[in-house]
């Protein structure tokens, strides 16, 4: 694992996008060879997909043969529901790149066969053969996608039920009425995520040091889905200073070094 400890979260947007950009670039896609890209939603890559979006605008990366694919979707939520994550992705990111519409993928939080969907949406992944580089987030109770605690580690896409820490902490785009959360999610499943060629996790702020110290510090460990990441050979994880409070001194202290001396 690369552990990248930077100190705000301003830095962490700023890193991720240039590391996407970078990737998309070196990889130099074409519409026969796209470069797939898995994306999350949340609070925490809003600023990383602005940094993003005006990389593009500067001429720096064009997204006409990138293919998307989200890690979740809210159960019930219509598309064109504020705060589906379709609405999300569309207003924080794909309303203001290039990127053609038909190299978009989100999973239908509308289907009425839950299965079917999970399944297409497996197939549609392995139609490109792999997905490049996934980005992600973590959620304060350590899942990684909607994978909550005690997901398989081996689980694939499929309907998830979201718990109270995740309830809770998503009250906050619904009016802070944690009865109006959407109770169920799609997701990408772990194993889904560890067959991503490269896994890049933001984590800032003080709420998901305790995640973050799972990810780095504590063991293989379902209660903790994230740390699946530990199994993963290319796992990147940028994270900011408070999200390291839980964190031995000693490990920060040699990541540091290491991001100094590029050695890894
Ligand atoms: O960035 P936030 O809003 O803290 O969310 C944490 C994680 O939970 C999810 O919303 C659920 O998948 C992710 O998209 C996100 O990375």
């Amino acid at each position: 694992m690369r552990l990248v400890p930077l100190d705000s979260a301003e830095q962490v947007s700023q890193w991720s996008a240039r590391y996407i950009v970078d990737k998309i670039n070196a990889f130099k896609p074409t519409a026969d060879k796209p470069f797939v890209l898995g994306l999350p939603t949340g609070g925490t890559p809003q600023k990383t997909y602005q940094e993003l979006i005006r990389l593009h605008k500067a001429g720096e990366v064009s997204f006409k043969h990138v293919v998307t694919f989200n890690m979740d979707e809210y159960l019930g939520l219509p598309k064109e529901h504020p705060e589906s994550y379709h609405t999300f992705m569309h207003e924080n990111l794909f309303n203001h790149i290039d990127i053609p519409a038909e190299n978009i993928n989100l999973l239908d939080g509308m289907t009425d066969d839950v299965d079917a969907e999970c399944e297409r949406y497996e197939a549609k992944i392995r139609s490109y053969g792999k997905i490049h580089l996934f980005m992600g987030g973590v959620g304060v109770d350590g899942h990684i996608a909607f994978n909550e605690p005690a997901s398989s580690l081996s689980s694939r896409t499929r309907i998830k039920t979201l718990t109270e820490d995740t309830l809770i902490a998503n009250s906050r785009f619904f009016n802070n009425d944690v009865n109006q959360v959407p109770k169920f999610a799609l997701t990408v499943g772990v194993g889904t995520l560890l067959d991503a060629e490269e896994v890049l996790i933001l984590v800032t702020g003080y709420n998901k040091a305790l995640a973050l110290q799972a990810c780095v510090e504590g063991p293989v460990n379902h209660m903790w889905t994230i740390s699946a990441l530990q199994m993963h050979r290319r796992a990147v994880v940028v994270c900011d200073e408070p999200a390291t409070q839980e964190l031995k001194v000693k490990t920060v202290k040699y990541f540091k070094q290491l991001e100094q001396n590029v050695a890894r």
